[in-house]
């Protein structure tokens, strides 16, 4: 096919899941499918209680997690998520660690589901450190670690200050330095008279393209939105180059790829990689960069921006 977009290698969503067969075997999901008239299911991608069935049922199917979502909060996709800690797991091969339980990765934002932490610990034995802000989300992601027995692995750190990122918990851990951090960052911009819904001939401020629209609108919006919640990573990043091997941040829409690349530019940070990460009609960017000479990250980009 012509310009078809692939998830990672090693993405296992390369290969759809046969749903029909997993209608049968997981009953909360079975009651969220539709029959078609061949006997195959279907799944309505824009019901946001098909998709939070969806994403439990993947969670446990493939990577044995059963996961709860507050009430409202974002629900995960997990092919994306999948693609990020991927990407994660290539950047951090650069760095030859002698034992892959060594590495130590903050989840910045980590949500109600905490997936990700989720997923670098269950799948990679990665000592995951979750930040979150939002109390409800901090309860939802505390009580998801203890269900799957992952307490050993993970650690999750209120966040006090939502202008803040690294100092507090930086502060709480005065001894450890990270190999890597991650931020699925609030995309909206809320000082937009409409962030949500504004239809704009400005690409950085249409809404990015969704299945069914989820979420708290404070977990999905910030002042300047994602470009400039990443724009305090880096400001931060700058205080603590050595704390982190490898800064990395998601970005929901093209567009502030390079915005992003602009303001590391200004600052000199060249050590700079970029990636898209695709799932059939969904499309996000991966944006990382480090202050180490032990990450040569300009041979993992994959992105011309
Ligand atoms: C878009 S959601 C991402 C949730 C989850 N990581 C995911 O990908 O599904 C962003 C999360 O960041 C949290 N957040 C916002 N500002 C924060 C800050 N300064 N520190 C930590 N978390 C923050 C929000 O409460 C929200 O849960």
């Amino acid at each position: 096919m012509k310009n078809k977009r692939l998830m990672h290698p090693r993405n296992i969503f390369r290969t759809p899941p046969d749903y029909t067969e997993l209608a049968i075997k997981y009953k909360e999901f079975r009651k969220v499918c539709k029959l078609e008239l061949n006997g195959r299911v279907c799944i309505d991608y824009r019901n946001e209680s098909t998709l939070r069935a969806l994403t439990q049922m993947l969670l446990e199917e493939y990577f044995q997690l059963r996961v709860e979502f507050a009430p409202g909060s974002l629900v995960p996709t997990l092919p994306l998520r999948l693609n990020y800690i991927l990407w994660l797991e290539d950047l951090i091969t650069s760095l030859k660690l002698a034992d892959a339980a060594d590495v130590r990765g903050i989840d910045i934002g980590c949500g109600s589901s905490c997936i990700y932490t989720l997923l670098g610990a269950r799948k990679n034995s990665w000592r995951m450190y979750a930040l979150e802000s939002n109390d409800v989300n901090l309860e939802f992601a505390r009580s998801n670690v203890k269900c799957n027995n992952l307490e050993h692995l993970v650690e999750i750190f209120k966040q006090t200050n939502k202008l803040i990122i690294f100092k507090d918990f930086f502060d709480s851990k005065p001894n450890v330095n990270f190999h890597f951090c991650l931020c699925n960052p609030p995309f909206y911009d809320s000082t937009l008279p409409n962030p949500f819904h504004g239809k704009t001939r400005n690409e950085d401020k249409r809404t990015p393209p969704h299945n069914c629209h989820t979420g708290h609108d404070e977990e999905l919006a910030c002042e300047g939105g994602e470009v400039q919640f990443v724009h305090r990573i880096i400001e931060e990043s700058e205080l603590y180059p050595e704390r982190i091997g490898i800064y990395t941040s998601m970005l929901g829409h093209k567009s502030s790829v390079g915005r992003i690349i602009e303001i590391l530019t200004k600052k000199q940070i060249t050590n700079v990689s970029t990636t898209e990460f695709c799932q059939g009609n969904t499309t996000r960017w991966g944006i990382a960069w480090s202050f180490s000479k032990d990450f040569q990250l300009d041979a993992h980009s994959s992105l011309k921006v």
